[in-house]
């Protein structure tokens, strides 16, 4: 059985001058064990889905679809559940730990919190667990009396990483975890997640705009637009050879992991993403597709099977002869596979 399913999960935000949706129609499932990397621009959705997942959105965020979790609906869990199943199931490493962690706590009131929350530990048995996680994250157990502004911003990550396995979660999300960081300690950073992940068996979602990083990270990627999943496959295969139009310029933005040129909007397109309460018709990549035809303005393509394990929502990937110029309209088919 997969760790997490979505199914059709849309999130629509209410706002003053109407609905905004974030997250429309997404499916994927995660095993056990396994890395999902979630990549796209700014706005495509990627923070809100992740957020979905655990119903950590505010109030003003509606969440459709069904989010199953160890086969157990998150959507429909009660409050008291949910609040176990947050940390011990499934913790969140979010962007900018500085703005997470609590400038007026000690690092080892914060790590320890969760444990004495869900009661997994005394006190005293917290502080020794405290130690051991920060050990595991390559601080040393004395960081445990600073406060938050005392550390680095790399060393302040490691500290979200430590209280992100401090109750022994199936499933961590990480939210950019190294976007405010410099090269340097990124790396560090991500080899940190990769070999803690591999050690304990925890399942990864890593959210990010840097297809490289994903790739050199996850086992499969979802490339996300205006908050559609437009493509899906084995990570190596995505990076190396997207069949999305999106997922290759997303790919060709950022060659090599950790490239300063990486911070540059997808080489070869123009143009913003769209604004998700104004999406164009059709599929909503088409103003910006350089291969986009006549049809793609009026009708969308569902994700649809792009090779072997593989998924792209493009009308150059549908088989020959399923796409129909007569009418202007592509034909739509349903999605055969899941990230
Ligand atoms: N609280 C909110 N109220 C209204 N709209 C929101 C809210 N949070 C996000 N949005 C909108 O939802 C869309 C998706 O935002 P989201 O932050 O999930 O994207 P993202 O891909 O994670 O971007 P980034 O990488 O910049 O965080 C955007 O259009 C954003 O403006």
């Amino acid at each position: 059985m997969s760790l997490l399913e979505l199914r059709d999960v849309a999130v629509t935000y209410r706002v003053a001058s109407g609905e905004v949706p974030a997250v429309r129609g997404v499916s994927l499932d995660l095993e056990a064990g396994r890395a999902l990397g979630v990549a796209g621009e700014s706005g495509s959705g990627k923070s809100t889905l992740a957020m979905a997942l655990l119903r950590l959105l505010p109030r003003d965020a509606r969440v459709t679809g069904e989010i199953l979790l160890d086969g157990e609906d998150v959507l429909a869990m009660k409050w008291g559940r949910l609040r176990a199943v947050r940390w011990a199931s499934a913790s969140v490493v979010f962007q900018g730990a500085q703005h997470a962690l609590n400038p007026v706590r000690r690092i080892e009131d914060q790590i320890a919190e969760p444990l004495l929350v869900h009661g997994l530990a005394t006190p005293v048995e917290a502080r020794r667990k405290v130690a051991e996680l920060l050990e595991q994250v390559g601080l040393p157990a004395w960081r445990a009396r600073s406060y938050p502004h005392e550390l680095s911003g790399g060393q302040r990550q490691r500290v979200m990483i430590a209280m992100a396995l401090a109750c022994s979660p199936r499933l961590i999300i990480a939210d950019e975890p190294t976007t405010a960081l410099d090269v340097m300690i990124q790396a560090q950073v991500l080899t940190l997640i990769r070999s803690l992940i591999a050690e304990h068996g925890i399942s990864l979602i890593m959210i990010s705009h840097d297809l490289s990083v994903l790739a050199s990270m996850c086992d499969r990627l979802a490339v996300m637009y205006a908050g559609r999943m437009v493509e899906s496959g084995p990570s190596h295969e995505v990076f190396r050879d997207a069949r999305h139009p999106y997922g290759k310029a997303l790919a060709a933005a950022f060659p090599t992991v950790g490239d300063p040129a990486s911070r540059l909007a997808p080489r070869g397109l123009g143009g913003d993403p769209p604004d998700p309460m104004h999406l164009p018709g059709g599929c909503s990549f088409h103003p910006r597709c350089p291969v986009s035809l006549p049809s793609c303005a009026s009708a969308d393509v569902e994700l649809w099977p792009a090779g072997e394990s593989r998924t792209a929502a493009c009308v150059h990937v549908l088989p020959a002869g399923e796409e129909t110029e007569t009418s202007g309209t592509a034909v739509m088919r349903p999605a055969k596979e899941d990230a």
